[in-house]
C-alpha cells in the first residue's frame, strides 16, 4: 500500500514538474552562475560578456572573440597582434602526435579525430597545475585545426602536411591553408571569421555542461574539452550542421525541397538545423551566416542549393513555427567554400574550444563538484536470491 501510494504522489510531483519545467532534459532550472554569456535574453539574445553578436559578428576577428572569452576584455590592438603570434607559433604538431593521426582510418569520424587528437595533447602537453590553464588553451586553439587538416590530409590524399608553416594569420584562414594547399581568398577568410564567432559560446549547452561537469572535479583542461567533443559530436548538438547538408543536398529544385519536408513533417522525422532548446522565436545567428551563404552562392554560380535551403527555412515557419537554428545555413556556407562535409562539425570544435575552456576556468574560480539528484523510478525493497532460485 505505502509502496503504491509514494509511487503515485512520485508520478504526480512528476507532471507537475514537466508542466513547470517544459519537460525533462534540466529544461528552465538553472545550474550555475556564469559572466561569459547570455543566451534569449536581451537585443538580438546573444551576448559575449556584454557584447551583441551582431557586432561581434559584422565587426570582430575570431581571434579578438577568443581574447574577450578567454581574457575577459577585448583586446587592444597591439594585444591581439601578440596574442596571434602566440597561437601562429604553437601550431606545428609533436611527431608523437603525427603518428597517432596517421594510424586512425579514413573512414574514421572526423569528430573522433578531434576527440583523440585533443586526448592525445593531453598526454604530451600534461596540465599540470591549473596556472597552466592559459598557455594549454592557447595550444589546444592553435593546433586543432592542424589535428583535423593533418589528419584529413594524409588519410585522404597521402600528403605529411607542414602544420608549423603558414603565412595565414588567423585561424580561419590556416585552417582553409592547411585543408586545401592553397592560400584562401579574402572572402572565405571573413566567412570563417564570422563562422567562428558564431559558435565560439552558447552558455550552458549540452557540450559546455559537459565540460564544466568535468572540471567541477578538478579534472584537467584536456579532459575537459576531450568530454565535450564527445558531447558536441551528436546530431541535435554540434553534428546538426552535417546532418542538415546530407538533407539538403538530395533536392535539386526548391519544390523538390518542399514536398521532402513534407514527407518527411508526415513521417514525423526532426528536421536537422531547426528548433531550438532555449531561443522561442529565432536564433540570432541564423540572419548572420544566412547573409553570408547567399554572398557564397552567388560568388559559386549556385543555381539550387540556397533556393533549396530558403523554400526549407519558409516551410518550416509555416507547418511548424520552427526557424533555422546556428547550424543551418552553415551547411550550405560551409559547402560554397569546398568544405567536405564530414569536416563541419570539427570546426566548430575550433571555435567552441574558446567557450568550452573559459566556462572550465569559471568553474575552476569557484567551485562546488556538480552532482545533481534523480527521482528514483526502479523497484522497492527486493530480497535476494541466491542464482540457482532466479528464473
Ligand atoms: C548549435 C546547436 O546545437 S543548435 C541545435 C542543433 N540541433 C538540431 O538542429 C537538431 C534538430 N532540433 C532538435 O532536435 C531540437 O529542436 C533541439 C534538440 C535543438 C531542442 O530540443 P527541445 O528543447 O526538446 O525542443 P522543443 O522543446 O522546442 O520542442 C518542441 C516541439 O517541437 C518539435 N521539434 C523541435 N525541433 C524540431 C525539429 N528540428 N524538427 C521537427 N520537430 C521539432 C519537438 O519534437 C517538440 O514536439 P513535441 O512536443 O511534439 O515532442
Ligand atoms: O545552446 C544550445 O543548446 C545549443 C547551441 O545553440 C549551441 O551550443 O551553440
Amino acid at each position: 500500500m505505502t509502496a503504491i501510494a509514494v509511487a503515485d504522489t512520485n508520478k504526480d510531483n512528476k507532471s507537475e514538474d514537466k508542466k513547470a519545467l517544459g519537460g525533462a532534459g534540466l529544461r528552465g532550472q538553472s545550474a550555475g552562475t556564469t559572466s561569459l554569456c547570455t543566451v534569449g535574453k536581451t537585443g538580438t539574445g546573444l551576448t559575449y560578456r556584454g557584447y551583441d553578436i551582431t557586432d561581434l559578428a559584422n565587426y570582430a576577428e575570431f581571434e579578438e572573440v577568443a581574447y574577450l572569452l578567454l581574457k575577459g576584455k577585448l583586446p587592444t590592438q597591439a594585444e591581439l597582434d601578440s596574442y596571434k603570434q602566440v597561437l601562429k607559433k604553437a601550431r606545428g604538431l609533436p611527431t608523437a602526435l603525427c603518428q597517432v593521426l596517421e594510424a586512425i582510418p579514413a573512414d574514421a569520424h572526423p569528430m573522433d579525430v578531434m576527440r583523440t587528437g585533443c586526448s592525445m595533447l593531453g598526454n604530451l602537453d600534461q596540465e599540470l597545475d591549473f596556472a597552466e590553464q592559459d598557455e594549454k588553451t592557447d595550444t589546444l586553439l592553435a593546433m586543432l585545426p592542424a589535428i583535423i587538416c593533418y589528419w584529413y590530409r594524409y588519410s585522404h590524399d597521402g600528403v605529411r602536411i607542414d602544420t608549423a608553416n603558414s603565412s595565414e594569420d588567423s585561424i580561419g584562414g590556416y585552417f582553409l591553408e592547411m585543408l586545401t594547399g592553397k592560400a584562401p581568398s579574402d572572402l572565405h577568410k571573413q566567412v570563417m571569421h564570422c563562422s567562428l564567432v558564431l559558435y565560439a559560446e552558447h552558455e550552458f549547452n549540452a557540450s559546455t555542461f559537459t565540460a564544466r561537469v568535468c572540471a567541477s572535479t578538478l579534472s584537467d583542461l584536456h579532459s575537459c574539452i576531450t568530454a565535450a567533443i564527445g558531447s558536441l559530436r551528436g546530431p541535435l548538438h554540434g553534428g546538426a550542421n552535417e546532418a542538415a547538408m546530407a538533407m539538403i543536398e538530395q533536392w535539386q529544385t526548391a519544390d523538390e525541397a518542399e514536398a521532402g519536408i513534407m514527407q518527411m513533417l508526415a513521417n514525423k522525422d526532426k528536421i536537422m538545423g531547426f528548433g531550438h532548446a532555449i531561443y522561442r522565436e529565432s536564433d540570432p545567428r541564423n540572419a548572420l551566416i544566412k547573409a553570408w551563404s547567399e554572398k557564397l552562392s552567388a560568388d559559386v554560380g549556385d543555381t539550387h542549393l540556397y533556393a533549396v535551403s530558403e523554400r526549407v527555412e519558409q516551410v518550416m515557419k509555416r507547418e511548424k513555427g520552427l526557424f533555422c537554428n546556428a547550424d543551418f545555413f552553415h551547411a550550405s556556407a560551409y559547402h560554397f567554400m569546398g568544405i567536405p562535409t564530414k569536416l563541419f562539425t570539427p570546426i566548430f570544435v575550433m571555435s567552441r574550444v574558446t567557450g568550452w575552456a573559459a566556462h572550465v576556468y569559471e568553474q575552476r574560480a569557484n567551485n562546488r563538484i556538480i552532482r545533481p539528484s534523480a527521482d528514483y523510478e526502479g523497484p522497492e525493497h527486493q530480497d535476494w536470491l541466491p542464482i540457482e532460485e532466479r528464473s
